[in-house]
C-alpha cells in the first residue's frame, strides 16, 4: 500500500521529456513502504526509483534531503542519487505532488537479521557519518528530544487503552531520559539517517558469501544530530530478538566496526545508554501516535508501540556502554 497517487503513462511521459533518461521501458507501482508512492522505472538508460511525495513530507525540507544524498552519493557512499532533470533540477512536480527520480539500488534487506549483518551494518553507518561531513545544510530532528513531550501529550488521552498505566510510566520514563540528554556541544553532531531500521539497508552476498551492505535508503527523517544517536537507534532496531531479549553479539558486531571506522569518543561512549533509551522512547512514541490516532480499517499497517517499551524497560536497567556491547 503506498501507491497513493497515481501516475498516468501520458503524465509519466512528459514527466520523463524533462529528462535525459531515453524513452520509457518499464513501470510499476511498489508496494511497500508507507509514507509516500514510490514507482519502480526502467528507461533506456536503466533502472530508477520515482517517488512522489505524499502530505506527511514537507516540500520545504526536501531540498535537505535531496541535497544530502546528492552529496553522500558523490562521496562514495551506496544510497540513492537524486537524477537531476536537463535545467539542473531533481525536485519537479508529478501528478500535483512534488517528485523525485532516484537511482536504483540492487539488493535485498534481511527479513531476518544475523550477527553476520551487524558488522557491515555498523561498518556502513558510520561511513555514512563520514559521508556527510562538509555538507552545510541543516534541518533539526523534530522527532529529538523537544518533540518527544508534545507527542506523549498527543497520546495522553487514549494512550493507557494500549496498556494501562503506559502514560505514567512515560512520563516518568521521558523526565530521566531529558535530566540526562547530553547537554549542546558535549558529543560529535553531524547529519544521521536517524531511521536506519533493517528495511532501509540492503545487502548482497560478498565474494566470500557473508552479507555486505550494497546500499542504504530512505533519508527521509535524516536531520542534524548526535551521531552516536544514531547508533543507538540501530542497536534499538538490530540488536534484539523476537522474543525481545538483547543480543549482546550482535551489538558487539555493530559497535565494533563502527568504532573501526569513526572512534567512539569518551562522552559518546558513556552517554550511549542513555541516547539507546530516547531512541526506544521515540519510535515507541510515534507508534503509539499511529496506533491512536489510525481511524480502525485504514490501508496502514500500524506498528505494535509495546516492541519498544520492552526495548525501552532493557535499556533502562542496562545502565552502561559495557552492557550494551561496547
Ligand atoms: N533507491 C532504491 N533502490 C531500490 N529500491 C528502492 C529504492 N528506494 C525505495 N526502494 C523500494 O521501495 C520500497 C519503499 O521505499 P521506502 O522505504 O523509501 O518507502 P517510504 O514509503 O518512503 O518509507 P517508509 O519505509 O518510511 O514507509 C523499499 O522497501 C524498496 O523496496
Ligand atoms: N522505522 C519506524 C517507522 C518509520 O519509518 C518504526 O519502525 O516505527
Amino acid at each position: 500500500m503506498a501507491v497513493y497517487t497515481e501516475v498516468t503513462d501520458e503524465a509519466l511521459r512528459a514527466f520523463l521529456a524533462d529528462y535525459a533518461l531515453g524513452e520509457l521501458v518499464a513501470f510499476r507501482g511498489i508496494a511497500e513502504g508507507v509514507e509516500n508512492s514510490n514507482y519502480a522505472l526502467k528507461t533506456e538508460a536503466g533502472d530508477f526509483i520515482l517517488t512522489l511525495y505524499e502530505k506527511r513530507v514537507d516540500p520545504a525540507e526536501l531540498p535537505y534531503f535531496l541535497g544530502l544524498m546528492d552529496h553522500m552519493a558523490g562521496r562514495g557512499l551506496a544510497c540513492p542519487t537524486p537524477v537531476h532533470g536537463r535545467d539542473g533540477q531533481s525536485l519537479r512536480s508529478l501528478a500535483g505532488r512534488p517528485a523525485a527520480i532516484v537511482t536504483f539500488l540492487p539488493g535485498v534487506w534481511p527479513r531476518r537479521v544475523r550477527p553476520e549483518h551487524c558488522a557491515p551494518l555498523g561498518r556502513a553507518l558510520a561511513e555514512m557519518h563520514r559521508a556527510g561531513e562538509g555538507f552545510a545544510v541543516t534541518r533539526p530532528n523534530a522527532l529529538g528530544p523537544s518533540g518527544w513531550s508534545p507527542l506523549l501529550d498527543g497520546c495522553r488521552a487514549r494512550g493507557d487503552e494500549v496498556q494501562a498505566g503506559l502514560i505514567a510510566e512515560l512520563d516518568v520514563a521521558l523526565a530521566g531520559i531529558l535530566a540526562a540528554w547530553p547537554s549542546e556541544g558535549a558529543l560529535p553532531v553531524g547529519h544521521v539517517h536517524a531511521d536506519l531500521f533493517p528495511d532501509n539497508v540492503f545487502f548482497l552476498p560478498g565474494e566470500d558469501g557473508k552479507p555486505r551492505v550494497s546500499g542504504l535508503i530512505d533519508f527521509y527523517f535524516a536531520c542534524t544530530d548526535l551521531l552516536a544517536y544514531d547508533v543507538a537507534v540501530c542497536l534499538n532496531a538490530w540488536c534484539f530478538e523476537p522474543d525481545y531479549a538483547f543480543n549482546v553479539t550482535k551489538a558487539r558486531a555493530l559497535l565494533s566496526a563502527y568504532d573501526g571506522v569513526r572512534h567512539f569518543s569518551a562522552a559518546e561512549r558513556a552517554a550511549l545508554p542513555v541516547l539507546c533509551r530516547g531512541a526506544a522512547l521515540r519510535f515507541l512514541l510515534t507508534r503509539l501516535y499511529d496506533w491512536t490516532h489510525t481511524p480502525a480499517g485504514a490501508l496502514v499497517t500500524r506498528k505494535d508501540p509495546l516492541e519498544y517499551l520492552r526495548k525501552l524497560r532493557f535499556f533502562a536497567q542496562a545502565d552502561s556502554a559495557a552492557a550494551l556491547g561496547l
